[in-house]
């Protein structure tokens, strides 16, 4: 209301007519709904809208911090598997059981296939260098993109890279090995597991790798990668649906985006110069950056080139360590001796020689109980619990409620992994038997369709799937065949799988730290698969 000395005030400073100003109160008033309530995307009749929204932020404080964990008990609470939630002034859709999630993803994939783009990450982190290809819009721009990591992370690519998968995955073994004085110290495996998957995307875009575990430049991407993750989460980033937050002075979320923006070019930029130079001197090893660099003919632009990197190199390796690490974990604990034990039976039974079986892992993925147990860590640990946003391009009739143009949609895909509808009363616990058929011996159960949520599904799942899985079998086999793994007394892991994640605001989860013990099956045979596996590398890499 509009105090009375106030309007008498304006009115005699002969500013505004009273009627005037009684006229602005409506459209003030509306205003104020406006910029509290008001949302992208109006209210979507037939979806049912979780209680509780607040004015201007609406559900976003109600989430907390982790998403995926409040949103999975919403819908046991509220029994709806499919909700809308309004983040500040975005409405958003969001789907938990799995048989929800796969119909949104597979049934309706032509009109889920877009990306929403966001304030900080599109609009502050990502000015410089592209989006990368999992937060690009659906355009065309994206689509070469897709279609050039498609080809590079595809199935018949991955002949192409059995020297690095040899040479990645010897080196983990080789350094815990000397690390843990095969097995007299307790260790954690993480740093070795982030190495591997962040070489092996370098490998891949450039060319380059960084022998050392803690290698500056190495870590320097990590951590970046990492601070960068934690700023695209929703509850991180309330400036991203609430625009006023934004203008606030002093944004240190602008701020801390800006570093992290020019950490990131810098170490983009430096890599991209050394394969020029080595373009240049003739040395430059076969890699994406190089191949389009060097061919005048592509349809990539320089923006669209570091985009496919910074998706690669981002995409592998905050997921292979956690899903690895956590993978380990789940092993290491008493019950996961007995789950150990089968795998290297299994192994022994495929391969009698171990030699055979480090040989082997590289190129062929055929040890029954190890692809389980891969496909339960990647179920159970699901690393990127909300997957990533994704947003409607046209209408999705969703059982006769229409859900509009450019709506968000939150696929989650922690609380589908484990729906106890789909999974059986056991799905809320790590069991690589679940996708067996037969114990003795172990047989994998088909499965026709989608195993799990893990890697998304349809038009937008991950590009990465096949590396990933053939990333996980070889380290598992070498490291399975070579130690049994026990976990600490005084650092054991944390193997719920919610619990394990020590940051939930991450759009990946980066596990809490844990150590384990090795103890070695058979020195001879680690010794000797070590020696071969040096030898067949430095032969590989010599200059
Ligand atoms: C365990 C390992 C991995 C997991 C759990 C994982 C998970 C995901 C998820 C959930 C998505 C979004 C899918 C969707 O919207 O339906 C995605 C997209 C993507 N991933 Fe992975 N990923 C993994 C490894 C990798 C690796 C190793 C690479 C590359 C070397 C990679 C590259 C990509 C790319 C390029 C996209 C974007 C696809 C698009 O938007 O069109 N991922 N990943």
């Amino acid at each position: 209301m509009i105090d009375n000395r106030v309007e008498e005030h304006l009115t005699l400073l002969g500013i505004l007519p009273k009627s005037y100003i009684l006229g602005l109160v409506p459209l003030f008033l509306y205003l104020v709904y406006k910029v509290a309530f008001a949302t992208d995307i109006p209210h979507i009749k037939g979806i049912p809208e979780i209680p509780g929204a607040v004015p201007i932020f609406g559900h976003l404080l109600k989430l907390g911090e982790d998403h995926a964990t409040v949103c999975e008990g919403w819908w046991r609470k509220y029994g709806d598997s499919v909700f809308q939630i309004r983040l500040g002034n975005t409405r958003a859709v969001v789907v938990n059981s799995f048989e929800d999630c796969k119909k949104m993803l597979l049934g309706h994939q032509n009109a889920v296939i877009d990306r929403p783009k966001l304030y900080t990450f599109h609009g502050v982190i990502s000015s410089t260098q592209g989006f990368t290809i999992g937060s690009s819009p659906w355009d065309d721009s994206c689509k070469k993109k897709r279609k050039a990591s498609g080809t590079a992370l595809g199935r018949p690519a991955l002949r192409n890279y059995h020297p690095m998968f040899d040479l990645e995955s010897y080196s983990i073994v080789r350094d815990i090995y000397k690390d843990s004085k095969n097995g007299a110290i307790e260790i954690n495996v993480r740093p070795y597991i982030q190495r591997y998957a962040l070489n092996t995307t370098l490998t891949l875009c450039y060319g380059i790798r960084m022998d050392a575990v803690y290698d500056d430049l190495l870590r320097e991407i990590l951590h970046v990668g990492s601070a960068i993750s934690l700023l695209r989460s929703a509850s991180e980033n309330l400036q991203d649906y609430i625009p006023a937050l934004r203008y606030l002075p002093n944004n240190e979320k602008n701020a801390r985006s800006k570093e992290l923006r020019e950490r990131r070019d810098t170490y983009l930029n430096l890599l991209l110069d050394k394969v020029r130079a080595m373009i240049k001197k003739g040395t430059d090893k076969p890699c994406i950056s190089a191949a389009i660099l060097k061919d005048q003919e592509t349809k990539l632009n320089g923006v669209e080139v570091s985009s496919i990197c910074l998706s690669l190199v981002s995409g592998g390796f905050e997921t292979i360590p956690g899903t690895l690490t956590s993978c380990i974990g789940s092993l290491s604990t008493p019950e996961g001796q007995v789950w150990q034990d089968r795998a290297y039976a299994d192994i022994k039974r495929h391969y009698p020689d171990i030699q055979e079986a480090w040989t082997s892992a590289i190129s062929e993925e055929k040890v029954p109980y190890v692809n389980a147990i891969i496909k339960e860590a990647g179920r159970y640990y699901t690393v990127s619990s909300m997957s990533l946003p994704r947003k409607t391009v046209t209408e999705v009739n969703w059982n006769g409620a229409i859900i509009p143009p450019k709506t968000m949609i939150l696929i989650n895909a922690q609380a589908g992994n484990h729906d106890v509808d789909h999974y059986g009363e056991n799905g809320g616990k790590f069991d690589p038997e679940r996708w067996l058929k037969s114990l003795n011996p172990p047989e994998e159960s088909e499965i026709t369709g989608l195993p799990h949520l893990s890697f998304g599904a349809g038009s937008r799942a991950c590009s990465g799937q096949y590396i990933a899985s053939r990333l996980l079998y070889t380290a598992l086999i070498r490291l399975l065949s070579t130690y049994k793994i026990v976990a600490s007394e005084n650092n054991p892991p944390n193997t719920d799988y919610v619990e394990y994640n020590q940051f939930k605001t991450a759009l990946v989860a980066i596990p809490r730290d844990f150590k384990v013990r090795l103890i070695p099956r058979d020195d001879a045979t680690a010794s000797e698969c070590l020696a071969q596996a040096e030898g067949r590398t430095k032969e590989h890499y010599k200059e």
